[in-house]
C-alpha cells in the first residue's frame, strides 16, 4: 500500500504539466502505431498483389515512407516532451524540497539524520528522472498502442486479438510486476554495494595524508578491491536478470505470433485474417517491451520517492506560526530551569537558569560535550526546552521570526562560506550594505589587510570551488559578517578556536570595542577570551559550575 502512496504523491507533481503528458503520450501512441502501420501496408499490398486485385505500388511505397517519417518525428516530439517533463518536475520537486526544509529550519541539519538529507536532496531527486521520463508515460503509451492494435486484429476476429492482448499483457504486466518482486531484494543489496564503493573512494581520496603516513596503502586498497567485488558480483547478478527478462520477453513476442498463425491457420480462417494477426503481433509489442525494465527502475525509484516523501512529511521542531511579538531593544535575557536533550531522557541541559542583562557579558566554558552549543541553538530557537527562555520577559516561543534573526548575531564555531566573492560573503550579515561598511566590518574583525594583498581584494572568489582559505581566515570573515549585521545580542560560539593568541587578541580587542552596549555570551574553551566576561558559567555534563 505505501509504494501506491508514494506513486500518488509522485503523480500528485504532474498536474500541472498534464497538458504536456497527455501530448507526449498521444505522440507515443502515434509513434507506435506507424511503426505498426509500416508492415501492415506493406502486408496489404502483398495480399493485394497475391489475390490480383489492382495496386499501386508507388502509393504504398510513399504511405509506407510517410509512415516512417511520422514514426521518427513523433517518436523525437514525444522523447523531447518526456524529458522536458521530468526536468521540469524535478525543479518543481527541488523547490518543494528547499520549501519543506525551509520549514524545518537548521535543526533539521543539526539533527542526525542529516546525511540522508544530502543524499535526499542530490540523488535521490535525480533518481526520479527515470519515473517521470521513462515510467509515467511509457505505460500510457503501450496502454494505448495496445488498445487500439488488439482493437484492430478483433475487428478481423476477436479470439486472435484476445491471443494478442494476452501476450502483451504478460510482457506489459506480468512480466514487470515478476521481475519488480526479485529486484525488490536483489535491487537494495546491488544499491548498498554501489554506495559501498563509492563510500571507500571518498573515503580514501579524503584521508590520503593519513594513508601515507600510516602506511594504510595495502590495506586500503585490500578493502577497495573487496568492495569492488562486491559489487561485480552484484552487476553479474542484476544483468543475468535483465538478459534473463529480455530473452522472456522476445519468446514471448515470438510465442504470440505463433499461437496467432497457428489459432487462424487451424481454425481455417481467411488467409488475410492470419498474416494480419501474424505481422500485427510481430510488430506491436514495441511499446510493452519497452516497459521492460520498469521493474527494476521502479525498485530504485520507489525507494527515492520514499525518502523524498518522509522528508516532506517530516514536522518541524519548533512553528513560528504564533510567534508575533516584534522585539525592537535587548533589555534582558533570561533562562529559568531549562532542560533539555535530542532524545527522551538524554538531559544534556538540566535546569539552567541563567540571566543576562543588556550590555553584559556572560561567558559560557565547560567540558567538551556538556552543552555549549545546544545552549546557543536554544537561544536561535532550533528546538523548545522544557523551562522558560525569554527575552525582554517575552517567552522566546512568543518572538516572530524575522525579529529574533534582527536581535541575535550569531557566530557559530565553523562559519560557512558561500561560492561568492569575499565581499559578498561578508555582506550576508547585512543586505545592500555599501562596500564601506563592508571594508569597516572587515577591519574591526582584523582581515582587511589580508583581503587588501590579495590581487583582486574583496572581489575574490571563495568557498566551494574556489580559493581555499585557511581556518582563521574564515573565522575573521564570519565576524566581519557579524560586525556588519549589528545585532544587540551577540551569539559567540567559540570565535576565537581558530586563531592564535596575537590574531585572538586583535580580534578580542575589536570585540570589546565593538560590543560597547551590546549584550554578549561567549562560549570557549580559552580562559583569555572568557576572561573579558563580567561572569562565567561552567557547564559540566548534567550539570552547572560557577
Ligand atoms: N543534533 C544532535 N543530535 C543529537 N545529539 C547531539 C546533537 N548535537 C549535539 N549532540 C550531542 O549533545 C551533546 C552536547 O553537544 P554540544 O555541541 O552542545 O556540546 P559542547 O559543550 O558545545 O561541546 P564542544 O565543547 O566539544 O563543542 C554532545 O554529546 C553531542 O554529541
Amino acid at each position: 500500500m505505501r509504494q501506491w502512496t508514494i506513486i500518488r504523491w509522485l503523480l500528485s507533481f504532474v498536474k500541472p504539466l498534464k497538458g504536456r503528458m497527455i501530448l507526449a503520450i498521444f505522440l507515443g501512441i502515434i509513434s507506435n502505431l506507424a511503426v505498426v502501420a509500416i508492415s501492415i501496408i506493406g502486408l496489404q499490398g502483398v495480399l493485394a498483389i497475391l489475390s490480383q486485385q489492382p495496386v499501386n505500388p508507388q502509393k504504398c511505397l510513399v504511405m509506407m515512407v510517410g509512415c516512417g517519417v511520422i514514426r521518427g518525428v513523433a517518436r523525437y516530439c514525444e522523447q523531447y516532451l518526456n524529458h522536458d517533463i521530468a526536468f521540469r518536475l524535478l525543479a518543481i520537486i527541488r523547490q518543494q524540497i528547499f520549501a519543506t526544509l525551509r520549514q524545518l529550519g537548521p535543526a533539521r541539519l543539526a539533527g542526525k539524520k542529516s546525511g540522508d538529507l544530502v543524499a535526499a536532496i542530490t540523488t535521490d531527486v535525480e533518481a526520479l528522472e527515470v519515473f517521470f521520463a521513462h515510467t509515467v508515460s511509457p505505460v500510457f503509451i503501450a496502454l494505448g498502442t495496445t488498445l487500439v492494435t488488439v482493437g484492430y486484429l478483433a475487428s478481423y476476429h476477436l479470439g486472435l486479438g484476445l491471443l494478442l492482448l494476452l501476450g502483451q499483457l504478460i510482457v506489459g504486466v506480468a512480466l514487470p510486476v515478476l521481475s519488480y518482486r526479485r529486484y525488490q531484494t536483489s535491487g537494495p543489496a546491488y544499491q548498498k554495494a554501489f554506495i559501498g564503493l563509492n563510500q571507500q573512494v571518498m573515503e580514501n581520496i579524503a584521508s590520503l595524508q593519513d594513508i601515507f603516513q600510516f602506511g594504510l596503502k595495502e590495506q586500503r586498497l585490500a578493502k577497495l578491491k573487496t568492495s569492488g567485488q562486491a559489487l561485480n558480483q552484484q552487476y553479474q547478478q542484476r544483468l543475468a536478470q535483465g538478459s534473463g527478462l529480455q530473452i522472456m520477453s522476445e519468446g514471448l513476442l515470438i510465442g504470440t505470433a505463433g499461437s496467432v498463425f497457428l489459432t487462424g491457420t487451424l481454425l481455417q480462417l481467411p488467409v488475410a485474417t492470419v498474416l494480419v494477426g501474424t505481422v500485427l503481433s510481430l510488430s506491436s509489442f514495441g511499446s510493452v517491451l519497452a516497459l521492460n525494465g520498469l521493474g527494476s527502475a521502479l525498485v530504485t525509484t520507489l525507494a527515492s520517492g520514499r525518502r523524498l516523501y518522509d522528508l516532506n512529511q517530516e514536522q518541524p521542531t519548533v512553528s513560528f506560526a504564533d510567534s508575533q511579538r516584534v522585539v525592537a531593544e535587548l533589555t534582558d535575557v533570561e533562562l529559568a530551569d531549562v532542560s533539555f536533550g535530542y532524545e527522551e531522557g538524554q538531559g544534556i541541559l538540566k535546569d539552567l537558569s541563567l540571566s543576562l542583562k543588556r550590555g553584559q557579558w556572560l561567558g559560557i566554558g565547560g567540558e567538551s560535550g556538556s552543552g555549549k552549543s545546544t545552549l546557543v541553538k536554544l537561544l536561535m530557537r532550533y528546538w523548545d526546552p522544557q523551562g522558560r527562555i525569554a527575552i525582554n520577559q517575552e517567552p522566546l516561543p512568543t518572538i516572530q521570526e524575522a525579529s529574533l534573526h534582527q536581535l541575535e548575531s550569531v557566530m557559530e564555531q565553523s562559519t560557512f562560506l558561500f561560492e561568492e566573492t569575499i565581499g559578498a560573503n561578508i555582506r550576508l550579515g547585512r543586505k545592500g550594505a555599501s562596500q564601506e561598511m563592508v571594508e569597516v566590518a572587515a577591519q574591526k574583525a582584523a582581515i582587511h589587510q589580508w583581503i587588501m594583498t590579495l590581487p583582486e581584494g574583496y572581489e575574490t572568489k571563495i568557498g566551494g570551488q574556489a580559493r581555499s582559505i585557511s581556518d582563521g581566515e574564515r573565522q575573521r570573515i564570519g565576524l566581519a559578517r557579524l560586525f556588519l549585521h549589528d545585532g544587540p545580542l551577540l551569539l559567540l560560539d567559540e570565535p576565537t578556536s581558530n586563531l592564535d593568541y596575537v590574531n585572538e587578541q586583535a580580534i578580542l580587542k575589536t570585540l570589546t570595542a565593538e560590543a560597547n552596549g551590546k549584550t554578549v555570551l561567549v562560549i570557549s574553551h580559552r580562559e583569555t577570551t572568557l576572561a573579558l566576561a563580567q561572569e562565567r558559567v561552567y557547564l559540566k555534563k548534567g550539570g552547572v559550575t560557577r
